[in-house]
Order: structure tokens, then C-alpha cells, then sequence
């Protein structure tokens, strides 16, 4: 076992052997001097807030409706009675947790390609900031087909509020093909919560993301009004995040929402992400029902995989990155 702080962290990727440590290593001490501003490691006011994300019954006559609405002011909502099978949900956790349990030597034979997508090692996103992430991930490509047609679903449902008929958007329809990446997050225990992050603030790429959570809080989402949101879990409930994808195909409509994981001193958290998006060929551009005159387009088409690039560019400025700008005189890129 490491005794020492530098033989715990693999120079080369970054991971850290989280167990071996008794204090947060300055590597991973975050202050808010060394984070974006609107990436702050959590403060104790933000918990203190009694809103919650909406909690909707897929069951319930008015699912289209509820989700509508909170895909409008939340961004993300939790869903009931989604027709995902608890021992599915608890068969993941327990394949993860064996996963990271693993020694470290192991999993980095799994390691992620510095070009890669699949693969371990630390989020994506770290090379955006100064100070690494107490947190380990697994990205696998999968199809699973049970997740893929609840994000069907919950596409459909989306749409259907929108006023649009997901026949009508062509690689959209019952039975198409979309595509998904699981992605693993494992979240040590960590001894000084308070100075470290989990899963710094983003958004996702994704058309919607269906995240399940065991039973440890750590997701916060950012509501304008309230600051950091934490989604508690709710047994059986999965949480539905809306992508930046959505955004552009709902022309802003639906704006993706930034979360952030944070964690605690004594419980690992585990959370399992389905990121679903386009088939990789698909151009998604806002939905022409969407625009008239007076709502002219905001984004310009773009695919998955260039998006990802944008992303892995410009990180949480991608959006902008692909925003038509509206000239007097018309529309300019
Ligand atoms: C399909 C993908 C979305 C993702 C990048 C990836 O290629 C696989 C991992 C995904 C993930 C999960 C954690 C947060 C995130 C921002 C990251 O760093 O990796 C997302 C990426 C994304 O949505 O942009
Ligand atoms: O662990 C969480 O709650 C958030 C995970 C997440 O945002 C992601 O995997 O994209
Ligand atoms: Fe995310």
C-alpha cells in the first residue's frame, strides 16, 4: 500500500489509489481561485435550498405535459415507473463496484487512449482545470437494449411536447438507431469534502442522459434562481438530464443543464450515465417546426462526433462555439 501522497497518484493518467490516502492531496484541493468561477467546489449555502427536481410518473396521463415542462425550467427531472428493471439497475452497481475495487494496476490496463472515448481513468474533463477531480470513470460504447428504448421514450415525450410527432423526425422514429455511451463514475469517500469536487460542472454533449444514482446524494443541479440543486435519490428512480444536442434541435427551448457531482467523507458513491445521441451521421440542427420569422435558427447543424470535438475544444463554451449569430441584416455564422 502507498505511504506517501506521490506514490499514490500514477504520474502518467493522473489516477489516484483513493483508498491509501488519509488527506486530500493538494492536487486535488479545489478553491475557488483555481476553478472557473461558475465551477466553485459546493459552499454550505447551496444545500440549504428546499426546491427539488420534479419527480414524474411515466404512468401518469400527463407525463408529456409534466416533462415538457420541466425539460423548460429544470432541465432535468427524475422518472418512476420507467420500465427499467430494479435487478438490471442493481446488477450495474454491483458490476461497477467489483469494477473500481479492482487494484489500480489492473483497471489501467483498461485505460482510455489519450484520443480515445472508451476506456479508465479521470473524467474527460480534467484538462480544462487546474486541480484533478476525486472521482474514477469507466466509459464503455454499448447498445443496451432496455436503456435505449426508455431514451426512446423519453425522446418521444419530449418531442410530443414540443408539438412534434417523433415520426417526423426522421432518425428519431420507434425502432431507429441512436447512439450511447455508458459511462461509470465511481466517487471515494474523500476526507476533506468540503475542498474537493467530484465531477466538476458541465453540461452533457447528449441528446438526454439517464443517470441512476445509488443511494448516496452527491448530483447537484444549477436552477438560475435557487444555485446548486442537490437531486436526492429516490429508490427506483432514475434522474433524465437534457444534453446540449436537445438544446440545439429544440432551437433553446429545452436548455441543457449544468451538474456537478460532489462528495463526502464517509460513503463511495457510484453513478451510471447513459449519454444517448444521434445516430453519428445525423446533422442536428434546430427542428423546422420550431422556426418562423421571429424565431429564426440558433445553431448550426452539427453532428455527434463534431459536437464532441467542440466539446473537447472549447468545453462548456461548445454551445457557443455553434450559435449562429442574427446580424440586422440577416443571419451570419
Ligand atoms: C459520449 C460521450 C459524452 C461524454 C464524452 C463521451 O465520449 C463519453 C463520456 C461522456 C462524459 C461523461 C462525464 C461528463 C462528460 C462531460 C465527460 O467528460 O465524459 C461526458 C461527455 C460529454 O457529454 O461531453
Ligand atoms: O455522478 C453524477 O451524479 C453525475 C455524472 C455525470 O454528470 C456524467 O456522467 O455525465
Ligand atoms: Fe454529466
Amino acid at each position: 500500500m502507498p505511504s506517501r501522497v506521490s506514490d499514490a497518484i500514477k504520474p502518467h493518467r493522473h489516477v489516484l489509489d483513493f483508498t491509501s490516502l488519509k488527506e486530500l492531496p493538494e492536487s486535488h484541493a479545489w478553491s475557488s481561485l483555481d476553478s472557473p468561477s461558475s465551477n466553485n467546489p459546493p459552499t454550505a449555502a447551496d444545500s440549504s435550498v428546499s426546491e427539488s427536481v420534479p419527480l414524474i410518473d411515466l404512468d401518469d396521463p400527463k407525463a408529456q405535459e409534466l416533462v415538457g415542462r420541466a425539460c423548460k425550467t429544470w432541465g432535468a427531472f427524475q422518472v418512476k415507473n420507467h420500465g427499467i428493471e430494479t435487478s438490471l439497475l442493481d446488477r450495474i452497481e454491483s458490476t461497477g463496484k467489483s469494477l473500481f475495487s479492482l487494484p489500480t494496476h489492473q483497471k489501467l490496463k483498461a485505460a482510455r487512449a489519450a484520443d480515445g472515448v472508451s476506456g479508465y481513468g479521470v473524467a474527460r474533463i480534467s484538462s480544462f482545470f487546474s486541480k484533478l477531480m476525486w472521482s474514477e470513470g469507466f466509459t464503455i460504447l454499448e447498445y443496451d437494449k432496455e436503456m435505449h428504448k426508455l431514451a426512446g421514450r423519453l425522446m418521444g415525450l419530449m418531442l410530443g411536447s414540443l408539438g412534434i410527432a417523433q415520426e417526423d423526425v426522421d432518425w428519431a422514429g420507434p425502432n431507429k438507431e441512436g447512439a450511447a455511451a455508458i459511462q461509470l463514475n465511481s466517487y471515494p469517500a474523500c476526507p476533506d469534502p468540503d475542498r474537493a469536487m467530484g465531477l466538476a460542472a458541465h453540461t452533457d454533449s447528449t441528446l438526454l442522459t439517464i443517470l441512476y444514482q445509488n443511494n448516496t446524494s452527491g448530483l447537484q443541479v444549477l436552477r438560475d434562481a435557487s444555485g446548486w440543486v442537490t437531486v436526492p435519490p429516490v429508490p427506483g428512480a432514475l434522474v433524465v438530464n437534457i444534453g446540449d444536442l436537445l438544446h440545439i434541435l429544440s432551437n433553446g427551448s429545452y436548455p441543457s443543464v449544468l451538474h456537478r457531482a460532489v462528495v463526502n467523507r464517509t460513503q463511495q458513491r457510484l453513478s451510471v450515465a447513459y449519454l444517448y445521441g444521434p445516430p453519428s451521421n445525423v446533422k442536428i440542427s434546430p427542428l423546422s417546426k420550431l422556426l418562423d420569422p421571429t424565431h429564426p435558427p440558433l445553431y448550426r447543424p452539427v453532428t455527434w462526433t463534431e459536437y464532441l470535438g467542440a466539446k473537447a475544444k472549447h468545453f462548456n463554451e461548445a454551445l457557443s462555439s455553434v450559435r449562429l449569430c442574427i446580424a440586422r441584416t440577416g443571419l451570419v455564422n
